[in-house]
């Protein structure tokens, strides 16, 4: 069986669902998830300047993480086990200014999002999973910022039922201090 790249832009414009080049024979399965130049045909300016990889635990969230400074648009795909991942529309010009949207990214269905500048991206692990990231832009520590995951002007829909509820959550000590909606807006309107 051979899978050919697709892409589907979200109603959150720049965002894309994408289904990377599959081709599987008796031995297993090979994955292409980036390519410059089929990015480039089908809209997608995204020159990779960093790859990194996170693993975790069942009931872990990362959420909902941006850089401030020097904004990091990523190609994200779970290479192994299941997140229900999340991005935010953080442009304050945009039409869908304060939207998310959530998709389940598995190893299985092998969907990537192509999260663009200026949103906010985050995921909850519902089984153990690998996920890779390939960056347009360096991580940048001092401009490392986010929203809570919880903040109720963006009001994700987390489905915490499949960790069996949110007393199960995992989360850094950084993701629970972060700032909220109404001081994101105070801050970019400084500008
Ligand atoms: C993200 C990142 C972290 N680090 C360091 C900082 C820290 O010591 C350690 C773990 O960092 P964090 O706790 O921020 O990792 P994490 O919570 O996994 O942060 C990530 O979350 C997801 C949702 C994203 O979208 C990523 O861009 C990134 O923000 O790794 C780097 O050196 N380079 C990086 O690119």
């Amino acid at each position: 069986m051979v899978q050919k790249f697709d892409f589907q832009e979200l109603e959150l414009k720049g965002a894309y669902l994408i289904k990377p080049f599959f081709a599987d024979d008796n031995r297993g399965g090979f994955v292409k998830d980036y390519n410059i130049d089929t990015f480039k045909a089908n809209g997608i300016d995204h020159e990779l300047k960093e790859v990194f990889y996170t693993i975790s635990k069942r009931g872990v969230i990362r959420a909902t993480h941006f850089q401030l400074v020097k904004q990091q648009a990523k190609l994200v795909r779970c290479v192994s086990g299941h997140v229900y991942d999340v991005i935010v529309d953080l442009r304050p010009d945009s039409p869908t200014f304060g939207q998310w949207r959530g998709f389940d990214l598995t190893g299985e269905n092998m969907n990537c999002l192509l999260v663009p500048q200026y949103f906010g991206h985050g995921y909850l692990v519902i089984e153990d999973s690998v996920v890779s990231y390939k960056c347009g832009e360096v991580f940048y520590g001092e401009g490392d910022s986010g929203i809570m995951y919880n903040d109720p002007d963006i009001g994700i829909k987390w489905p915490f039922e499949l960790i069996g509820g949110e007393e199960n959550l995992i989360i850094s000590e950084k993701d629970k201090k972060l700032m909220s909606f109404s001081d994101y807006k105070k801050i970019i309107n400084r500008r």
